[in-house]
């Protein structure tokens, strides 16, 4: 299957580039603003994620003569052809490094170029990072409930097809310590590891042979599925056998996985059977539809699992099909510009913006404010509520930091690559600084995220000025 990165968006785009062109309005000025409306799975925030595959994507983003040839099937005119075939994104990005905590309404990214670019980006970008936030977000609750145990990603053949590339990488970026899947593993640097599955067992037919030649064969990182038949009467068991001969050979078993049946109370008493066989080493993999949920109450259950596999929940970001992020102009030829809504919450925000993070005084994130870009944060002494004005917060004195800056220009990246355990460093760091009451998992704390009095004016002036010319 040859893909072409220019044609990775929706017609619709490509039929406003081909009309801005047609109507010399190529040289325009724009800026869009990425941003979301709501937490997903109800969380208190949102991670980061997908922002250096995105870069990856646009530094490829071309028209070869199969895509022109296409396009021309399709009745796009030769003038604008001949244009794309000289295509590539020459624009500014602006956002937080990935891996970044990030709240509803907030401008996350801005895309700053001429308007045929900048508007030809819009379902890539959409696509990339509202898929890898959502992986990345419930990556990282599942961490928060795992703790000190380790998470690996087992997704992969229950993902929504080649979304599983993305989403493997996101698992681990948020949180997941490695995946099943050797693709993205292999695209992405990732941590790839497995177990065995029930075929391996079904295949010899007795346990026992089974767990022995995979030991023989494959000692190391070896981990012994003991449920195909009866997991404590015959799985364990057999696996303390094969355990004991593989010590002798001066080796180590790795590990026994549980996939059915009780896992708090299999898992107890299998650790109890390892340990009296002297096997204290060997760790106990469990998996079986989990989510933060289950492994939450497992481990309240006292369980005595030292691994945890999580397919189905992770990569399909299980309640939530999507991020709602969206892409919308905020500003033509440096005048702000505003879609308007009777929902006020579905109002944009007007004009170029930067967002600052505001600290308490014990180091932790207190607030966002939205400024415009040309404000001095200096001069910013209270947020806004977004919808209720009414409601406000003081944020004059504390300590702040500028959350977005410029990453790509002129068609390449200004931040260095960072490799997938860095950016989960990053992201684990940066979850560090928010305080207990925005991590839990129900009803989470509502973090502020405020407008300058400069924004919240003109996105008021602008507002009236277009309702009172209808
Ligand atoms: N101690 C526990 N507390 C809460 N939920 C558990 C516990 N043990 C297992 N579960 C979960 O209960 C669900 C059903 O488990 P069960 O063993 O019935 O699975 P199953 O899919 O029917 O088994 P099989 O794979 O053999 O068909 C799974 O999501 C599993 O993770
Ligand atoms: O449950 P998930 O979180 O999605 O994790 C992945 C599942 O995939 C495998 O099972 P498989 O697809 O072979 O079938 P099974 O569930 O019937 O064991 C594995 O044994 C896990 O049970
Ligand atoms: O390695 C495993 O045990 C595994 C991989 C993918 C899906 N289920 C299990």
């Amino acid at each position: 299957m040859k893909t072409i990165s220019g044609l990775y968006t929706d017609h619709y785009q490509l039929s406003m580039a081909e009309g801005y062109f047609l109507a010399e309005r190529k040289t325009d000025r724009v800026t869009f603003d990425y941003f979301f409306r709501r937490n997903p799975f109800g969380s208190g925030f949102t991670v980061f994620a997908g922002l250096q595959v995105l870069f990856d994507m646009i530094e490829e983003f071309r028209y070869d003569s199969d895509a022109i040839d296409f396009l021309h099937q399709r009745g796009f005119q030769d003038e604008f052809l001949d244009f794309l075939k000289n295509f590539n994104f020459q624009g500014s990005i602006y956002a937080p490094r990935e891996g970044e905590v990030v709240f509803p309404t907030e401008p996350i990214l801005s895309v700053e170029g001429n308007i045929i670019e900048a508007q030809l980006l819009e379902t890539l970008l959409l696509n990339t990072l509202n898929y890898q936030s959502l992986i990345a977000t419930k990556a990282n609750r599942l961490r928060q409930s795992a703790g000190n145990r380790s998470v690996v990603e087992f997704g992969m053949r229950r993902a929504q097809g080649w979304a599983a590339l993305h989403g493997s990488r996101a698992a681990v970026a948020g949180g997941a310590d490695s995946t099943s899947n050797v693709q993205s593993a292999y695209t992405y640097g990732l941590d790839s590891s497995g177990t065995q599955a029930h075929s391996w067992v079904q295949s010899f037919g007795d346990e026992l042979t089974a767990f022995r030649t995979f030991a023989e064969k494959r000692p190391k990182n070896c981990v012994l599925l003991v449920d195909t038949y009866h997991t404590l009467n015959s799985g364990v068991p057999n696996a303390i056998t094969v355990a004991k001969e593989m010590q002798q050979r001066g080796e180590q078993l790795l590990g026994i996985r549980l996939d059915s049946g009780d896992l708090a109370y299999l898992s107890k008493k299998a650790r109890t059977m390892l340990d009296e066989a002297g096997l204290h080493k060997v760790k106990i993999v469990a998996s079986n539809q989990l989510d933060e949920y289950l492994i939450k109450s497992l481990i309240q259950q006292g369980a005595k699992i030292d691994i945890f596999g999580v397919g189905t929940n992770l990569i399909t970001g299980r309640d939530d099909g999507a991020l709602d992020g969206v892409y919308k102009l905020s500003a033509v030829n440096g005048k702000p510009t505003i879609k308007l809504s009777e929902d006020v919450a579905k109002l944009t925000l007007p004009g170029r913006k930067q967002v600052v993070r505001y600290y308490n005084g014990n180091d932790e994130f207190f607030a966002d404010g939205v400024l415009l870009a040309e404000e001095n944060s200096n001069g910013v002494k209270t947020i806004f509520h977004p919808e209720y004005p009414d409601k406000k917060s003081q944020v004059e004195g504390l300590k702040k930091e500028i959350l977005t800056s410029k990453v790509f220009e002129c068609g390449k990246a200004l931040v260095e690559k960072k490799n997938i355990q860095e950016i989960s460093e990053y992201r684990s760091h940066r979850v560090s600084h928010l305080a207990d009451e925005y991590k839990r998992f129900e009803y989470p704390h509502i973090y502020k995220v405020g407008l300058s009095d400069n924004l919240t004016q003109l996105r008021q002036d602008l507002s009236s000025e277009i309702r009172g010319r209808q």
